[in-house]
């Protein structure tokens, strides 16, 4: 399936400014390389920000949560009443994501695509509910074709306010009990692997957990496997309203010209959906850090991606994203600061 806006292509990056921020790189005053991977993230932020000098002063993550029907299976470490918890904590301020937003001086913004219970009004949380947590994906698809419509306009939603207010690179985070099952599906189907090389502990599953888990992922790609033709089928028979609405938000940003920081292993499914929904969407994104969830490296090899950090950090919420900013921020300041050779009055590389 498509709608009308998942088939839009994917802005063009600006070779131009790309190109000008490479000769840049080439005038500053150091040796040619010496600044390792920090002098190619520049450059490719000066490609996708349209600017020989690229800043990112103006980052905003976007939380999306909702539950998930296969909680039932006993495939958490935790219950599932926790992300409708943890939707309060991200209000309050007292999630990981939310110390790591205040320290960034970045935006946070939370939208509920379809918790178990409404948690009602809360500061700084958007109500965009597809419905109240998918379905058990191991009996029936995990959503029907209009609430996967809903999940994926509410992440594009989310990626429209943030392009309108001038941001200059978009995290995606995610809230889930049970979303490192739907992820892992989603990533099997997707990729055509065998769940065993896939699953992993989430939250902390003992090997019974695991075992059980992969069990569950088995059922469900026996049971959805004629049905998940393209990445949107796959999203509705197997996947989440939050991963729904990462996918919706990555393939806007794409389609707006927002660069994208993909956190883990969740955020790196749904990024993996937005690709094969749209080739040239990939160009838009970053990957941030290599989680711990196993099934994480599969994927970011599928997608030839190279994570910033590897720091064994397996939270989602946006975390891993959150953390390597910093480092994309020094990238800038590095190129966009330093004297070159000529204004410094420092000799350049002998012939
Ligand atoms: C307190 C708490 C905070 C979290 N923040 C993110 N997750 C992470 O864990 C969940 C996925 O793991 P699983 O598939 O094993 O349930 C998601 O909600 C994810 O974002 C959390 C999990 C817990 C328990
Ligand atoms: O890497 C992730 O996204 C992740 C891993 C475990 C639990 N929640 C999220």
């Amino acid at each position: 399936m498509s709608l009308s806006w998942t088939d839009i292509p994917a802005a063009p990056i600006d070779h131009s400014a790309r190109d000008e921020a490479l000769r840049r790189q080439s005038c500053l005053t150091k040796p040619p390389g010496a600044l390792g991977r920090l002098e190619a993230l520049a450059v490719r932020l000066a490609g996708l920000q349209g600017r020989a000098r690229p800043s990112l002063t103006r980052v905003r993550i976007v939380v999306f949560a909702a539950d998930h029907g296969v909680a039932e299976e006993g495939v958490s470490a935790f219950p599932q009443a926790v992300t409708v918890e943890m939707v309060r904590n991200f209000s309050r301020g007292g999630a990981a994501i939310s110390v790591l937003a205040r320290h960034l001086n970045a935006e946070l913004e939370v939208v509920d695509v379809g918790t178990v219970r409404d948690p009602g009004p809360l500061p700084g949380v958007v109500s965009c509910r597809a419905g109240e947590g998918t379905a058990n994906f191991c009996r029936q698809p995990a959503m029907s074709a209009a609430q996967l419509e809903i999940a994926l306009a509410a992440g594009r939603a989310a990626a429209m306010r943030a392009q309108e207010a001038g941001v200059e690179l978009f995290v995606g985070g995610e809230m889930g009990i049970a979303n490192t099952t739907s992820a892992t599906a989603l990533a099997c189907a997707l990729l055509d692997e065998a769940p065993e090389r896939m699953v992993g502990p989430g939250t902390g599953l003992d090997a019974a957990g695991i075992a059980r888990k992969t069990e569950v992922v088995r059922r469900a790609l026996a049971l959805h496997r004629s049905a998940m033709v393209g990445p949107l089928d796959a999203l509705r028979c197997v996947g989440g309203f939050e991963i729904a609405a990462l996918t919706g938000a990555y393939l806007a940003c794409a389609q707006a010209g927002l660069p994208v920081l993909v956190d883990g292993f969740i955020a790196t499914v749904a990024a993996l959906a937005a690709v094969r929904q749209c080739r040239g969407a990939g160009e838009w994104f970053l990957y941030a850090h290599a989680s711990a969830e196993p099934g994480h490296a599969r994927l970011l090899q599928a997608l030839a991606a190279e994570p910033i950090l590897s720091l064994g950090m397996r939270l989602g919420e946006g975390s891993g994203a959150a953390v390597a900013v910093p480092l994309l921020r020094l990238a800038c300041a590095l190129h966009g600061e330093m004297a070159t050779f000529a204004e410094a009055g420092v000799s350049e590389k002998a012939q």
